[in-house]
């Protein structure tokens, strides 16, 4: 112990047992004036300790270390890599207090490494800027919102354009300004699950700025906090209206009739089967109605096809008006149609329907500037009189249409099991 400075020897051993490495340095020069012997083994420096310039692997950086702690007076947190013993360079946190030393500025200062967790944050940082280089220039729309208010809080370059919203405006916008009402709804649905699962696909509907509604496939994953709650939901989002438009086009063709938009064949057996099937359980009438028309060829021969066309619309448009919302009108192909009659209290019901029809068709239609009459001939068969399968049915209003054009035409005829011979 010094025997003449009790305090200095006091200072020089709490020093040696920091576990801190502690230098002390001239704050102009940089140049080290002491370090305690933890500060020599970590740095790996000879008892002639160089100048602060020659530990830090950026000599600027020193510069502006010594610059700041003169300034300042102090440096709390100052993050630097340093040449440590065997080669290593090590990123550290400095900090640092200036001091007067008989009368000349010196620095104590002091240092933590900090490499493995600068090393995790540069990882973070640079996966950090990768994902969102990705999503700067992804096809797919981009959006990141907060999960209970649902405000949007990013979104990326593509999904701007997909909505025409600049970026600015879009992330002033609410979720319902975007999207439409049912949208909506399933949206609110599936955030009282979110719990359960921790991404989902939905199709949503979306407005684009000027109205326009599109239709997106929207993957949804929860992003939860270290506690397991979900602060945010990011959302993945591609346009697929075209591709539904071409599902719902190409479904409409499997089902319709492109002319007239009434169910075609196909469409139409299903409505019998279904029909079929509640006649089983209510026991009401069930009635099948086969239209053709008359002397339909002459029309096509003298007006041309397109004529024909727009007559079979009409005709279409006819039928349906004389017939409950609950009833189906199919154009079976040609000039053929079939209508379906459910609930009936019995024979005189489909009667009636039939002459109906016939009265309606024979109104006059004016086809470029002309008059054209059409008729009709009306087979009609019942469930459960006349079969109780589609199968039969369809052959026994066949049979009695037939025995309507051979009866003269321009009416119609109930089946009669006699009329099959
Ligand atoms: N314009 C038009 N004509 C069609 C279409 N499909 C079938 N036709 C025509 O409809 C006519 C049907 O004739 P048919 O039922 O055989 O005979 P019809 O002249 O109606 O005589 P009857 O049935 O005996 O009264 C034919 O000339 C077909 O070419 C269509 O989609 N559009």
């Amino acid at each position: 112990m010094n025997a003449d400075n009790p305090a200095a020897t006091l200072l020089a051993e709490m020093a040696r047992l920091s576990p801190q490495p502690l230098l002390a340095i001239e704050a102009d020069s940089g140049t080290i004036l002491a370090l305690n012997q933890l500060a020599r083994d970590t740095l790996g420096l000879p008892n002639a300790a160089p100048a602060l310039r020659d530990l830090f692997d950026n000599p600027s950086l020193a510069r502006q270390f010594l610059l700041i702690a003169r300034n300042n007076g102090f440096i709390r947190q100052f993050e630097a890599r340093l040449n440590l013993a065997g080669g290593q360079r090590v990123w550290v946190l400095l900090a640092a207090r200036l001091v007067d030393l008989d009368g000349k500025s010196a620095l104590i200062v002091s240092f933590t490494d900090i490499h493995e967790r600068h090393l995790v944050e540069e990882a973070l940082r640079e996966s950090e800027q990768r994902h969102r280089r990705v999503l700067e220039t992804a096809n797919e729309g981009y959006a990141l919102f907060d999960a209970r208010s649902g405000e949007l809080l990013d979104v990326n370059p593509a999904l701007c354009e997909l909505l025409n919203y600049p970026r600015e405006q879009l992330l002033r916008m609410r979720p319902d300004e975007v999207l439409t009402e049912d949208s909506m709804a399933k949206l609110f649905e599936q955030r009282e699950r979110w719990g359960s699962a921790a991404s989902r696909k939905l199709e949503l509907g979306m407005r684009r700025a000027g109205g326009e509604r599109i239709t997106v496939e929207v993957s949804l994953s929860a992003v939860s906090d270290v506690d397991g709650q979900i602060t945010s939901i990011f959302a993945l989002l591609s346009d697929i209206t075209s591709r539904k438009l071409n599902e719902e086009r190409v479904l409409y063709l499997a089902f319709y009739d492109t002319l007239t938009a009434l169910p075609n064949r196909f469409l139409f057996s299903e409505h019998i089967e279904q029909a079929l099937r509640q006649q089983a359980r209510q026991g009401k009438t069930l009635a099948l109605l086969f239209i053709d028309l008359d002397d339909f060829k002459q029309v096509n021969d003298t007006l041309g096809h397109d004529a024909g066309d727009e007559l079979l619309k009409v005709i279409a448009k006819r039928l349906l008006s004389c017939v409950r919302a609950s009833d189906t009108v199919s154009r079976q192909g040609g000039d053929e149609f079939m209508v379906l009659l459910a609930n009936l209290n019995g024979e005189a019901d489909a009667v009636q329907v039939a002459e109906k029809m016939l009265a309606t068709l024979d109104a006059p239609i004016e086809l470029d500037g002309q008059q054209v009459s059409v008729r009709a001939s009306i087979g009609i068969a019942l469930c459960p009189e006349h079969g109780n399968s589609a199968a039969q049915l369809r052959r026994h209003a066949d049979i009695a249409m037939y025995q309507a054009k051979f009866d003269g035409k321009h009416r119609y005829a109930v089946y009669r099991a006699a009329s099959e011979d």
